[in-house]
């Protein structure tokens, strides 16, 4: 079974969390459910009409992460209701070696993330619809790609629509990422051995990216991104790029506004290591700040 449900309790305790993550990866699973917030919902957790994930280290979650997520419950108008939201661990990344918090602060920062989250959606949400009708999971695989992820959550029960007939139907995934990872997911080089897009036909039928712009130096600005998302539309990448097809199924959307600080957990990072609460305040969320001081995490360098 994919799950090992803790409860709040439970995910506010490194040890606990330890033991569970030694277990993890010493099983042969590659995917697991630790907390479902609310704490489980039996009726709604076998009826998910759409499945949004936001993998990520998670070193901190930070309010870029928080935009993501609240962005997507409230106003993605691509799916009906009810909506479950799993936050997903990648104890393995495509290019990042393991770096300081260690991954059970990491599980312990995402619960808390989560909670803030819910209540946030709830506050937002004037009918209360989108909070009855939302679950979100706190989840770790051992699976670094996309394609990979897609394949093992389309596996699992939960995440099945049973419907009324209970004849399982295939739950639409939608991948919450920023800029940086859509240029990631459509690089060849993660494609052994042809280096070719072919593997992703797969997750472009079925499933969608709700791709975040990222402004800063490093990506280009919002015209290049745009540009880039047309060019795949035209079909100007093909034939070794994107299919033009799969560009129905990229949304871009606003990420920071001109002038707004940039977000980033190596910003969370540094600023925690520099003792500067200001700044981490304005970067994560009051839960995760108040984990990262209390823990003393970051003080390291990275
Ligand atoms: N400020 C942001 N704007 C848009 N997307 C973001 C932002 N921060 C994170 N993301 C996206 O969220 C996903 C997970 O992010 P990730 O954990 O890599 O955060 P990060 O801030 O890039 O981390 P680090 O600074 O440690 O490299 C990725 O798809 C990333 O592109
Ligand atoms: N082609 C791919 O599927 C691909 C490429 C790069 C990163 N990733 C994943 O994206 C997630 C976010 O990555 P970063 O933490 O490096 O931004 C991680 O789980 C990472 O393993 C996937």
């Amino acid at each position: 079974m994919p799950t090992n449900l803790h409860s709040s309790d439970d995910m506010r305790d490194p040890k606990t969390l330890q033991r569970s993550l030694s277990a993890f990866t010493s099983s042969q699973l590659t995917f697991q459910i630790l907390r479902t917030i609310p704490h489980p919902h039996p009726s709604l957790s076998r009826q998910p009409k759409a499945l949004y994930i936001l993998d990520s280290s998670f070193n901190p979650p930070t309010r870029a992460h928080l935009r993501i997520c609240t962005s997507a419950l409230l106003h993605d108008r691509t799916t009906t209701l009810p909506k479950r939201l799993l936050l997903l661990l990648a104890t393995q990344n495509a290019d990042k070696a393991p770096k300081p918090a260690a991954f059970e602060h990491r599980l312990a920062m995402m619960n808390v993330f989560a909670e803030e989250l819910v209540k946030m959606v709830a506050i937002s949400d004037e009918k209360e619809r989108a909070q009855r009708d939302l679950i979100v999971d706190v989840g770790l695989t051992k699976e670094a790609r996309f394609i990979d992820k897609a394949r093992i959550l389309e596996a699992q029960e939960e995440y099945k629509d049973h419907g009324n007939d209970d004849t399982a139907k295939l739950v639409q995934q939608i991948h919450l990422i920023g800029f940086d990872t859509l240029i990631r997911l459509l690089d060849t080089k993660y494609y052994p051995p042809k280096h070719t897009l072919e593997p992703l036909e797969d997750l472009f039928k079925k499933h969608r990216v709700r791709v975040t712009r990222r402004t800063d130096d490093a990506w280009g600005g919002r015209e290049e991104q745009d540009q880039y998302v047309r060019k795949i539309a035209k079909g100007e990448m093909e034939p070794d790029g994107p299919r033009k097809e799969w560009a129905q199924r990229i949304d871009l959307l606003e990420g920071r506004k001109e002038g707004e600080e940039i977000v980033s957990s190596t910003k969370v990072r540094e600023a925690a290591k520099a003792g500067d609460e200001e700044a981490l305040k304005r970067l994560v969320t009051d839960g995760v700040a108040r984990w990262i001081l209390d823990e003393k995490l970051y003080l390291e360098a990275d």
